[in-house]
């Protein structure tokens, strides 16, 4: 199956040049007494098309917030080497901006205490953010239902970037929300990935268009709704990516089987997914649904023990 988002040849990058400003880094007693100029040059690595697509600020970098980063790094406490101004950079943006999987930091230092004409002292180094845990919703109550969870399931594990973790198990659920529809089959999937939540926000409506969902009635039937609970502990209140999802606590079709895989499982802002099913009010509308390959798998795909 050939991947459903777009394989960019080249990632999409952000580059932020000669940023500058004076630190007091540096072996020697003179460097840190008096301090020098540093320049930094950062290239980030992150997916802008929801942004392009929308001209909102709010779905990239600001990379006035990196600039300001940068410098409050450089004029922080005095360190010896390049090596750990450079480092602590990059570990900062990656803390601070959750949308860029990858960092590039140069630090220069063109007045290094060298005594020799030269015309830069620099050192580059790249880091990644760790891959993020996210859980995925899934449901319809159109078609084939078993089916299309199925392949939904299929169409994430051939993504490239994208690992299943878990799954849960398979529950048909009374409709809820007041439309008079037929009923669910719902479940949860826990991934690893290295997309941004925008791509995999974007990858979640790729599968729901591959099962042709239609969206004609708010919360009215569909062949597939895929949707994102969590990603990581990222809380966000963009209209078109909520945060963990807004209705995520209160839907038992979402915490029942999320609770059944991962009873620990904590949804970030909420409280514990066992605690918050307890009180949800669509809980008794929940039964055993069809077995369907690849769900209920509460641990990692690895060889079959012998
Ligand atoms: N965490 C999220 N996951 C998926 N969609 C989200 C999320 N936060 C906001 N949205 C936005 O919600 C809008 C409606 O999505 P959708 O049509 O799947 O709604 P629905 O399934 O009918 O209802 P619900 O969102 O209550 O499950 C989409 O435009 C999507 O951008
Ligand atoms: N049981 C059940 N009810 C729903 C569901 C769902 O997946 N299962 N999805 C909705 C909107 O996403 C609205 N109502």
């Amino acid at each position: 199956m050939s991947p459903l988002l777009p394989v960019d040849p080249v990632p999409d990058m952000i580059e932020l040049l000669g940023v500058r400003a004076r630190g007091h880094h540096g072996v020697l007693e003179s460097e840190k007494r008096e301090g020098q100029e540093f320049l930094v040059d950062v290239r980030m690595q992150l997916g802008t098309r929801a942004a392009a697509r929308t001209d909102a600020l709010g779905r990239t970098v600001n990379y006035a917030e990196v600039a300001d980063a940068i410098v409050a790094e450089i004029r922080s406490e005095s360190r010896d080497l390049v090596e750990t101004v450079a480092a602590q950079i990059a570990a900062r943006i990656l803390r601070e901006q959750p949308l860029v999987r990858c960092v590039e930091v140069t630090l220069h230092k063109p007045s290094a205490p060298i005594p020799h004409p030269f015309e830069d002292v620099r050192i580059r180094i790249v880091r990644e953010a760790p891959a993020v845990d996210a859980v995925l919703a899934v449901g319809g109550n159109l078609g084939d239902r078993a089916a299309h969870l199925e392949r939904a399931l299929m169409l994430l594990a051939d993504e490239p970037g994208v690992e299943i973790a878990w799954t849960g198990p398979v529950l048909e659920t009374d409709p809820v929300g007041g439309v008079p529809q037929a009923a669910f089959l719902n479940s949860v999937i826990g991934v690893r990935t290295v997309l941004g939540p925008w791509e995999l926000l974007e990858l979640a409506r790729a599968i729901e268009a591959d099962a042709h969902r239609r969206r004609e009635v708010r919360w009215g039937p569909r062949t597939l709704d895929v949707d994102v609970i969590t990603y990581g502990d990222l809380v966000q209140d963009d209209p078109e990516l909520i945060l963990p999802h807004p209705r995520a606590a209160e839907r038992a079709f979402v915490l029942a089987p999320w609770a059944a895989a991962r009873p620990a499982a904590v949804l970030p802002g909420h409280g514990g997914v066992q605690e918050l099913l307890e009180r949800a009010e669509d809980r008794h509308g929940l039964r055993p649904g069809a077995q369907v390959p690849g769900y209920g798998r509460t641990a990692p795909a690895g060889p079959d023990p012998a």
